[in-house]
């Protein structure tokens, strides 16, 4: 396996170093979070936890790479310091799978300034591409409603890394499989496929190629319609093979037929009626090519026989939206809440060590609202709770005592240092984040234009707020 630790910037160690020579030390909380949901989407789904816990555990410089920073002119006392290199702090984090809004803390590392600034870049370079897979790979699966999203990415993802880990994330997001075999060997999750063209090419028949290949995996046996002419050759010989099948008293787990290009809703209607016709009700449709979310809402609306999408480019590199911007910024110091200023205000950050509330509704268990809060404060259930808009504060909502739910987002995943979480299965990540995108009203899961979540602030975050601003100069 390859040792990740210097996979980060030079910065993160100058920094370090020049923390580690002025003997600065004091705790920093440092907040990881994002701007804006990837494709105008109404919510994200946070994944690559796991990595980012593998990735503290695995952090070890080698006498190689203490050389190498040598080389680069590091001070001895701070490559020794790096030699014994531990993680002493904090860390909390929203669960892998959760459905998450922009500004909202989805990792919060508390630790010695040193060693939080040190672990800025990895964790962002892998919240930020599973994030971003996973949450195309839930646009994806809500245009395909009930139906099946299978990945097929991995031969144009940006690289092996990008391959891996993003079918892992695509998962997560909403796909039930992936042809990607490592992925599912490593990550448990389902594989599978059917074949290329190039099986079809190599036979001197198309139904020669399709009688092997139904003799090899009678079980799975999806066979690629399109090499020829799918309606005139494709499927009538794929017919015939299922009747041999059939003559032979097998029965399949799963037959049917892939479509790789033409008007994939229009020839799905036609291959429904001929399968039908043949009595092979049961037989799927699979459909690839450059599918994504917007062709298949299309697909749709023209009533497609499609069971199953193969989608591959567009999902593993989210071709639409190709990065997630999330972002890993300083909080408090010593103890001491800070705050970045920007001209833009979705730039300046939210000061303090803090908390994050989910607010459900009580009685169906949906999505009212998300509040930070600070993290001495506590709320009960039993008062009512009144939210306002952190920009049009007079914006605001009463909510009656014991009609609401709160749930703090963040589990403790370090505790001084010590991994204290049971890291889930991505099978488990994968149903707990079905059940929070169902947490979500339709209107925030709509692909166009959805409903905005409201992210709140609490009374006393938003004052601490003000004030630093102020204390800054900038006027509320
Ligand atoms: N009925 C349809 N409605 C909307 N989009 C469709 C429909 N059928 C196919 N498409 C999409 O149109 C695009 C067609 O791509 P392309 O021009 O490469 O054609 P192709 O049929 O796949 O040809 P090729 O033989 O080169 O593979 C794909 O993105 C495909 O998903
Ligand atoms: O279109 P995507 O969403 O990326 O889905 C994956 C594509 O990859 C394969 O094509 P490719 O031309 O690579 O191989 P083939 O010869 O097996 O069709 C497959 O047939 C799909 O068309
Ligand atoms: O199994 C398939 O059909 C497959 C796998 C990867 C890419 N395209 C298709």
């Amino acid at each position: 396996m390859r040792n990740n630790t210097l996979l980060t910037d030079l910065y993160q160690l100058t920094m370090a170093q020049g923390y580690f020579e002025k003997e600065k030390c004091e705790e920093a909380v440092f907040d990881l979070f994002y701007r804006r949901n990837p494709c105008g989407h109404g919510y994200s789904i946070f994944a690559g936890l796991n990595q980012v816990i593998e990735f503290i555990e695995n952090i070890n410089y080698s006498e190689e790479d203490l050389e190498y920073l040598a080389e680069q002119g590091f001070n001895k006392g701070f490559l020794d310091y790096l030699r014994d290199f531990e993680f002493e702090g904090d860390i909390t984090a929203v669960p892998e799978g959760s459905v998450v809004f922009p500004h909202e803390p989805l990792i919060k590392v508390k630790a010695p300034v040193l060693q939080a600034q040190l672990l800025e870049t990895s964790l962002l370079n892998i919240v930020n591409h599973q994030s971003l897979i996973a949450t195309k790979a839930a646009r994806i699966a809500t245009a395909a409603k009930d139906r099946s999203v299978l990945e097929f990415g991995l031969r144009r993802s940006h690289g092996p890394d990008a391959g891996y880990y993003g079918a892992r994330a695509a998962v997560i997001g909403g796909c039930e499989g992936t042809s990607n075999v490592l992925a599912g060997k490593d990550f448990g999750v389902k594989i599978s496929g059917t074949h290329a063209h190039s099986w079809v090419m190599t036979f001197d028949t198309e139904l020669e190629a399709f009688r092997t290949y139904a003799r090899n995996f009678p079980n799975s046996c999806i066979l690629l319609v399109d090499t020829y002419d799918t309606l005139e050759s494709g499927v009538p010989n794929a017919i015939k093979v299922f009747e041999e099948l059939q003559e032979k008293g097998i029965d399949p787990d799963l037959y049917g037929i892939r479509l790789d290009s033409g008007d994939l809703a229009y020839l799905s209607k036609e291959a429904r009626k001929m399968l039908d016709e043949a009595g092979f009700e049961d037989a799927v449709i699979a459909a690839s090519s450059s599918l994504d979310e917007e062709i298949i809402t299309s697909l749709d609306m023209q009533d497609d026989e499609i069971d199953v999408f193969g989608v591959g480019t567009k999902l593993i590199t989210s071709s639409s939206c190709p990065a997630f911007g999330a972002v890993y910024k300083l909080s408090s110091y010593a103890g001491r809440p800070k705050i970045k200023i920007s001209d833009n205000v979705e730039k300046i950050t939210n000061p303090g060590d803090k908390n994050l509330l989910r607010i459900y509704e009580n009685k169906d268990r949906k999505i009212i609202a998300d509040m930070m809060t600070l993290q001495e404060e506590s709320f009960s259930e039993k008062e009512e709770l009144e939210l306002f808009d952190p920009r049009d504060t007079w914006k605001t909502t009463s909510l009656a005592s014991e009609s609401y739910k709160i749930r703090r987002m963040h589990e403790q995943i370090y505790s001084r240092g010590e991994m204290v979480y049971d890291l889930p299965e991505v099978k488990e990540i994968k149903e707990y984040c079905q059940s929070e995108k169902e947490t979500l009203w339709e209107e925030y899961k709509r692909l166009i234009n959805p409903h905005i979540m409201k992210v709140n602030l609490s009374h006393n975050l938003y004052n601490l707020k003000q004030k630093l601003l102020q204390k800054n100069g900038v006027k509320a």
